[in-house]
């Protein structure tokens, strides 16, 4: 388990990360979400000790990392890519690794066979993808066999069979009871991989909720409007204040206003209109609705 409380880092001015206290609970895949720059590295850096908060604790297993006997069986982390020897072949570099932990080289092997990294085991690191390198540090991060796993982006530049991969794998972990942390800034893949969420923005918590309960919290309806006048539709309701955005040709999209008063809004000024749809509101609405203030933040450049 990972207890994080009142965890703030601030770089010079820069406050990194803001007050934020939440629990990682074993057993299941909890998502860490959020736009770039949202603070996601620097509390999980700081959760393995990598980072000295400005104030507040970090914990896993009960104790900081670094108080633990041996702390690669309690925590370990895929971060950012680390600096690998390239000329190395990928089973010498993770033999180093375990060599200068104590860790058996059969162990190695079992991380090599976990990760699929076996066809390959003997070639050299420099020659690998990206999704390799990606399998590779992952089997580091195993090689202690932890019981707590803190994965930063893991899915970033992989494809399609990549991301199933550290999805298959980091469901299995969890259901082997322990705890699995990982970070993304996309809703729809941690929507297919996380039981449950922690959201962030600007170094704050604005969400810790299971994805049902994500879910549940937006209230917000969203309706299609089909329509061959978009332009004066689109007009007529922002000109009430309401927020809607052309999806495609003759195609709205309308937030927060139940589709008898769009109807209602289009007969009055004359706009026909030929299709209403409601629309249940998907993970990713949740999404952008949540971090809405970080994104207009973000574009109206005074970041
Ligand atoms: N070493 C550092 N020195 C100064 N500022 C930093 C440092 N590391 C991070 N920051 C700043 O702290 C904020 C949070 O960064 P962080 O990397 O933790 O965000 P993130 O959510 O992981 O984003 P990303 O997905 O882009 O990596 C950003 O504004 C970043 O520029």
């Amino acid at each position: 388990m990972i207890e994080v409380q009142g965890l703030t880092k601030d770089y010079g001015s820069k406050r990194a990360v803001d007050n934020v206290t939440f629990t990682v609970q074993p057993g299941r895949v909890t998502g860490f979400l959020g736009p770039n720059g949202a603070g996601k590295s620097t509390t999980m850096r700081m959760i393995m000790g990598l980072d000295t908060p400005s104030s507040g604790t970090a914990t896993v297993g009960g104790k900081r990392l670094a108080q633990h006997a041996a702390p690669l069986g309690v925590a370990a982390a895929l971060l950012e890519a680390k600096g690998v020897h390239k000329s190395r072949s990928a089973r010498n570099h993770l033999r180093v690794i375990a060599a200068t932990h104590g860790i058996s080289t059969k162990r190695v092997d079992e991380v090599i066979e976990l990760t699929g990294l076996g066809s390959v085991a003997r070639k050299r690191v420099g020659g690998f993808s990206l999704g390799m390198g990606q399998r590779l540090g992952i089997a580091a991060a195993l090689l202690g066999d932890p019981q707590t796993l803190i994965l930063d982006e893991p899915v970033n530049g992989l494809d399609p069979e990549g991301v199933l991969w550290v999805r298959n794998l980091s469901r299995h972990l969890a259901s082997e009871g322990r705890t699995v942390f990982l970070s993304s800034h996309l809703m729809s893949e941690m929507a297919q991989t996380a039981h449950h969420l922690i959201v962030i923005g600007r170094g704050r918590i604005l969400a810790d909720a299971s994805i049902e309960d994500v879910l549940a919290s937006t209230e917000e309806q969203v309706s299609l409007v089909r329509t061959d006048d978009v332009e004066a539709l689109l007009r007529t309701l922002a000109a009430d204040g309401v927020r809607c955005t052309v999806t495609a040709p003759n195609t709205l999209e309308v937030l927060g206003l139940p589709p008898r008063e769009i109807a209602a809004a289009a007969l009055e000024a004359r706009i026909l209109i030929y299709e209403l749809t409601p629309r249940s509101s998907s993970l990713e609405d949740a999404y952008m609705e949540l971090t809405k203030a970080e994104v207009e933040y973000v574009s109206g450049g005074i970041a």
